[in-house]
């Protein structure tokens, strides 16, 4: 039973032996079951069951987590000695933050998410200003940010594994917002279209650094709470916006 996430008991002599890797990530992937690709928000969203003032509630509140990305993904860094680590995980801040280096400028995964809320029909200043925000989904987000501020690197990096779903959760979007919602201008969607490939490359770093620094039993089962740590941040939000907006049948 997990109290406090930060927690963590000193192990006690445990001769159970490690998950091989293939069984550590097989057992990772298998909590994609409680992803919140299944909450009955985004099944509603995904499904072409939303009004517009749901889909524009939607996105005004996941702007709060878009912008939370880069903050946790610098802290992160700021707590990694590794060299070779910050300089994979930089990358992170670049694609969501933006850049312009040597002439080659790209606006970034926020200024897409703006992009996305005005093609849904809100104005950049009621998205940027948090007006929508809602206190619970504020809570949930900022409960990410702390862990990786204080949690141990390895721990931090872990808990973004909920990327491994994630591609699945943009390519649903990409396939049924078009066809459900013909009143949303379609260049909006292209959040969804970088992530894709951007959480692709994510996951191999994630997974890479989860895998070898959890190895043993213990640890590994430490890897899964964190990861269900996540979930669970992800299926709260959801819980906050139904909350909020309903669900509709
Ligand atoms: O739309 C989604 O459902 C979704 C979920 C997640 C996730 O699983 O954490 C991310 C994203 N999108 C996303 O776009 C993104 O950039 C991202 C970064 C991270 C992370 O934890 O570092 N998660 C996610």
């Amino acid at each position: 039973m997990r109290a406090d996430i930060l927690y963590q008991a000193a192990p006690a002599y445990d001769e159970r032996p490690a998950w091989s890797r293939e069984e550590f990530e097989a057992k990772l992937r298998e909590r994609g079951r409680s992803y919140h690709i299944h909450h009955p928000f985004n099944v509603m969203l995904n499904t072409g069951k939303a009004t517009p003032e749901q889909v524009r509630g939607w996105v005004a509140n996941r702007f709060y987590y878009q912008i939370a990305i880069p903050v946790k993904d610098a802290s992160i860094m700021a707590n990694c000695p590794d060299r070779d680590i910050r300089r994979g995980w930089v990358q992170r801040i670049l694609d969501h933050d933006g850049f312009e280096i040597g002439g080659i400028k790209d606006p970034g995964g926020i200024e897409a998410w703006l992009r996305l809320a005005e093609a849904v029909g809100l104005a950049r200043e009621e998205v940027l200003d948090l007006r929508h925000v809602i206190p619970a989904l504020r809570f949930a987000v900022d409960a990410y940010i702390n862990f990786a501020r204080k949690a141990p690197w390895q721990e931090a990096v872990c808990s973004s594994l909920t990327e491994l779903f994630a591609p699945e959760i943009h390519k649903q979007r990409l396939a049924t917002w078009p066809q459900h919602y013909g009143w949303i201008e379609p260049e909006g969607l292209g959040y969804f279209r970088n992530r894709v490939s951007q959480a692709r490359r994510d996951v191999e770093q994630g997974l890479a650094v989860t895998l070898d620094h959890f190895n043993t039993r213990a640890l590994q089962e430490r890897a899964l709470e964190i990861l269900q740590f996540k979930l669970d941040i992800l299926w709260a939000m959801n819980d906050a916006m139904a909350q909020r907006y309903g669900v509709n049948a």
